[in-house]
């Protein structure tokens, strides 16, 4: 559905991307950690289309994002990080923004916008920023859009928004769709995303379905030095040490994703190693 071949982009004289190979089907959510400034963002902008390779190629559902025709335009639906709602009422700006997306669903944006307890009486710019943060995320939704850009999505929302955010991504998502969530909020990811993405250096330098870290890898609290001796990654906690080992003998375990965040930035030869 999009295929990123061998990316090259820089802004002026600055590189961010050097080569970047991704994949991304259908059917997916896909998490996309990385430090600030590796360009996650610029990621987004150039599947999306608002930024142009200066080398490689981008394709999204046989389309070429940057030329931007309005038949890809109704299969994508970003939400950006910083973002400026017009002074008009909700019902004016669903009025003028869900003829774009053939797939729109009016029934579905009430009943997000319920999910997520937004006064809809109100003009846009009277809703709180995190408030005009899950009109986006339920416009974004209701658009039946195929592939959703959400750019740290969960920052400004509360902790019941961020459960309900988790709850009506997982409720969205069907066998046509494909959802990138860009974010620092690790633990918002956690058991929503199946697969997880870290980028560094221009490049994906960690990519794996959830189902492949959980077979692979096992996450334990030991106070067992022989234990910890052996670990990929080990972190003290009153708890004991937090380990990420080995899963040798394919014991169950939750990812941690925020350790293995870190093992991965620590260490990615080791770790991809154990992912042929
Ligand atoms: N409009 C711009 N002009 C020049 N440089 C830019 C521009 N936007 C971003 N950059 C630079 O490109 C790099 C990648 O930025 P980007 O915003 O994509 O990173 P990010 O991973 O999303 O960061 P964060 O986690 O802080 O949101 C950074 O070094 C940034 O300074």
């Amino acid at each position: 559905m999009v295929s990123i071949q061998n990316l090259h982009f820089a802004y002026r004289r600055r590189p961010v991307f050097s080569g970047l190979d991704l994949v991304l089907q259908p059917g997916h959510i896909y998490g996309l950690l990385g430090r600030n400034g590796t360009g996650k963002s610029t990621l987004l902008h150039n599947i999306a289309g608002y930024l142009f390779p200066q080398q490689g190629q981008i394709e999204a559902f046989g389309f070429t994002p940057r030329k931007r025709l309005p038949a890809f335009l109704g299969k994508l639906f970003h939400v950006p990080e910083d973002f400026q709602l017009p002074d008009i009422s909700l019902a004016q700006w669903i009025n003028h923004t869900a003829p774009f997306y053939p797939g729109f669903d009016q029934q579905q944006f009430e009943h997000y916008t319920r999910e997520f307890a937004i006064p809809t009486f109100n003009g846009l710019r009277e809703l709180s920023y995190g408030q005009q943060k899950k009109v986006l995320i339920s416009l974004a939704l209701a658009t039946n859009a195929p592939l959703l850009l959400l750019d740290e999505p969960t920052n400004g929302l509360d902790i019941h928004s961020k459960s309900q955010f988790r709850k009506v991504i997982a409720g969205a998502l069907d066998d046509e769709k494909c959802i990138l969530i860009s974010t620092h909020q690790v633990k918002d990811l956690e058991n929503l995303i199946d697969h997880l993405m870290i980028l560094e250096d221009g490049k994906i330098l960690f990519h794996q379905p959830m189902s492949r870290i959980a077979e692979t890898l096992l996450f334990k609290l030991t106070f067992d030095p022989e234990e910890e001796a052996q670990a990929l990654y080990s972190e003290s906690s009153l708890k004991g040490h937090a380990l990420i080992l080995s899963n040798h003998d394919r014991e169950d375990s939750r990812p941690d994703l925020e350790m293995l965040y870190k093992a991965v930035l620590l260490n990615s030869k080791t770790i991809n190693a154990l992912f042929p």
